[in-house]
């Protein structure tokens, strides 16, 4: 078997939607929607191995933690222990009184029995029922054509609201899934719905949730917000309905197709965290409450600390999150490329605390959900000087001057080549030592003596050559120049830069200096010491050992 020449013959593309006068094109999202959490029903039956309760339970706190309201909790007539995970939760006062559990049950009296068992005593419920309406469903699933199909929404819908109101304690929602959604005939939609809201009667005060979902994702996501618009115009009682949006993710376009509905009339929104359920899983609520938080409009849910959700959620479902999904990703917040290094690290310099956000490939802050900056900029072959240099900022205090940062680059680039592996901070420090710091061959600082007298530095160095003991001395304006004028060769001084590292008594001087030596290619060298001058003195000898190693290596 293989891909076939002419698809057309098994798949048949979806059917626009005939609705010249769409209005959500032009309109942008300002309002949060209703999120409701479905990781503990779609998410959980979805799971290789579904959780038990003590995972549920967990989770369904940390979705309480991040602000969701609505949690759908369970299939309750499915299994013994969704039933009970119920029961704990309402007779072990898990649920706040600011949130409401939902459950799921199919459109069959035995089950939406059960399920009305289950939720005895509860303060607040959402008793959500489903039946596919797609053609090929009525069809294969159910052997029944439309009017059948409407029956069986509306004895299930007659059945709640009977079972309701033996339970009047209970705050009751009602809602209704027309399954299969996005592959049914909109009238037909329609039809299904307005028969259950003629039997729930639901007023403006008192709504009931239709939820249209894209139980497979078949189509590009504007035609999902065509069909959401067209069943908002025409659904009966529409100010008496919450119109919910349920989207998997088939075709990976399940946060846009979510975002459109949203444009195109929707008030609500079931989702997974980070896109666990079915399949390609539910769409992402994550990625939708940072889209509208990147947006200027908090989404009422707090991923201060995401790498802590996710960690809840890795546990409980027991599925990794990719690398690269949005915002969370271990991935995500990183830039291994060297332009992009040098532009998010010129980013944070400039961006000032309390404006708009600037940094350069950054959509967020990392630091708004608990990501650290560290994190962002990694080291490989693909990295320039701007990574680098950023890495030896921030956990080192080394600020290389410009030109040295190109010469340091290279050498990193030649470890990365050799490695094939990416490079850590703490590894080009290391490089920085053995590349710089320890250059001490042939020629090794012992010690040093200056005297300054009338503006003159007098400078006596012992240095070891090549094993072998040798004293040099010269006179200058400073003591470098002094230094240099002691040295046997010719060496110009090209530039010289000097920072100091930390503060107070553990401040080290940092000396970075750029030499030619008899004319050849300009090289830098590095010292770092508590004294000024040694640190000075140990850049220049840095950077005569490197010139010898290069001419060395040029001789042979
Ligand atoms: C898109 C979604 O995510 S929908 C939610 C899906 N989640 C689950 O199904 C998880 C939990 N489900 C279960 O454990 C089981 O399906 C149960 C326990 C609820 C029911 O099991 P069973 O009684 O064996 O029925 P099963 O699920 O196989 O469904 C088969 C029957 O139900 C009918 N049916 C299926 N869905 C529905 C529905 N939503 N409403 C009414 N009837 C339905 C089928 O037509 C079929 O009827 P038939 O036997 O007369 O041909
Ligand atoms: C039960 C329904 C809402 C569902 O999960 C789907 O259609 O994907
Ligand atoms: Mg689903």
């Amino acid at each position: 078997m293989s891909m076939l020449t002419d698809p057309s013959i098994k798949y048949r593309p979806f059917e626009p939607v005939d609705i010249p006068d769409r209005q959500w094109p032009s309109r942008t999202i300002t309002e949060v929607p209703i999120w409701c959490s479905s990781d503990l029903r779609d998410g959980n039956q979805s799971l290789i191995e579904p959780m038990d309760p003590a995972k549920k339970l967990r989770f369904f706190q940390t979705l309480v933690q991040v602000g969701v309201k609505q949690i759908e909790v369970a299939f309750p007539s499915a299994s013994q222990m969704d039933f009970d995970f119920v029961r704990t939760l309402i007779e072990d006062g898990h649920i706040p009184d600011d949130v409401t559990i939902q459950v799921l049950t199919q459109a069959r009296g035995d089950l939406i029995e059960r399920t009305f068992e289950s939720l005895r005593g509860a303060k607040r419920a959402i008793v959500h029922v489903y039946n596919a309406t797609a053609p090929s469903f009525r069809r294969i699933v159910f052997n029944q054509d439309k009017q059948g199909v409407v029956d069986i929404a509306v004895n299930a819908a007659t059945l709640i609201r009977e079972l309701a109101a033996k339970q009047p304690d209970t705050e009751w929602t009602f809602q209704y899934s027309p399954e299969i959604f996005t592959s049914t005939e909109l009238e037909f939609a329609v039809q299904v719905c307005d028969a259950v809201l003629d039997v729930w009667k639901p007023t403006p005060d008192n709504k009931v949730i239709l939820n249209l979902p894209a139980t497979v994702e078949v189509a590009t996501p504007n035609h999902y917000a065509d069909q959401i618009e067209w069943f908002c115009r025409h659904v009966s009682r529409r100010d008496s309905v919450l119109v919910s949006l349920h989207t998997h993710n088939d075709r990976g376009t399940g946060v846009a197709a979510t975002e459109l509905g949203l444009l195109a009339g929707a008030d609500r929104v079931e989702g997974c965290l980070f896109g666990n359920g079915e399949r390609t899983g539910n769409v992402d609520l994550v990625t939708l409450a940072l889209n509208l938080y990147t947006q200027g409009i908090h989404p009422q849910l707090d991923f201060s600390d995401i790498d802590a959700v996710r960690k809840v959620v890795e546990e409980c479902n027991q599925l990794p999150v990719h690398p690269r999904h949005p915002y969370v990703g271990d991935l995500v917040h990183t830039a291994f490329s060297g332009s992009h290094q040098d532009a998010i690290r010129k980013g944070f310099v400039q961006q000032k605390p309390g404006t708009v956000w600037e940094v350069p490939y950054l959509p967020i802050d990392p630091a708004d959900i608990g990501r650290s900056y560290e994190a962002v900029i990694r080291v490989n072959s693909q990295s320039g000087k701007g990574g680098i240099t950023y890495l030896l900022e921030t956990e080192y205090g080394i600020s290389l001057p410009r030109r040295m940062q190109i010469e340091f680059s290279q050498v990193v680039q030649g470890e990365t080549d050799r490695l094939g592996l990416e490079m850590t901070a703490k590894q080009i420090h290391e490089l920085l030592d053995r590349e710089y710091l320890q250059a001490a061959s042939p020629y090794a600082l012992i010690r040093h003596r200056l005297q300054e007298e009338n503006g003159t530095s007098a400078v006596d160095v012992e240095v070891l050559v090549n094993g072998e003991t040798q004293h040099w001395r010269g006179l200058g304006k400073g003591p470098l120049e002094a230094l240099v004028a002691g040295l046997p060769t010719a060496v110009e001084i090209m530039d010289y830069h000097e920072h100091s590292i930390g503060s107070g008594t553990n401040a080290k001087a940092a000396a970075y200096i750029e030499i030619r030596v008899d004319g050849g290619r300009p090289l830098h060298g590095v010292g770092i010491d508590e004294n000024l001058t040694t640190a000075t003195f140990r850049a220049l000898f840095s950077a005569l050992n490197r010139a010898a190693r290069q001419s060395g290596q040029q001789a042979a």
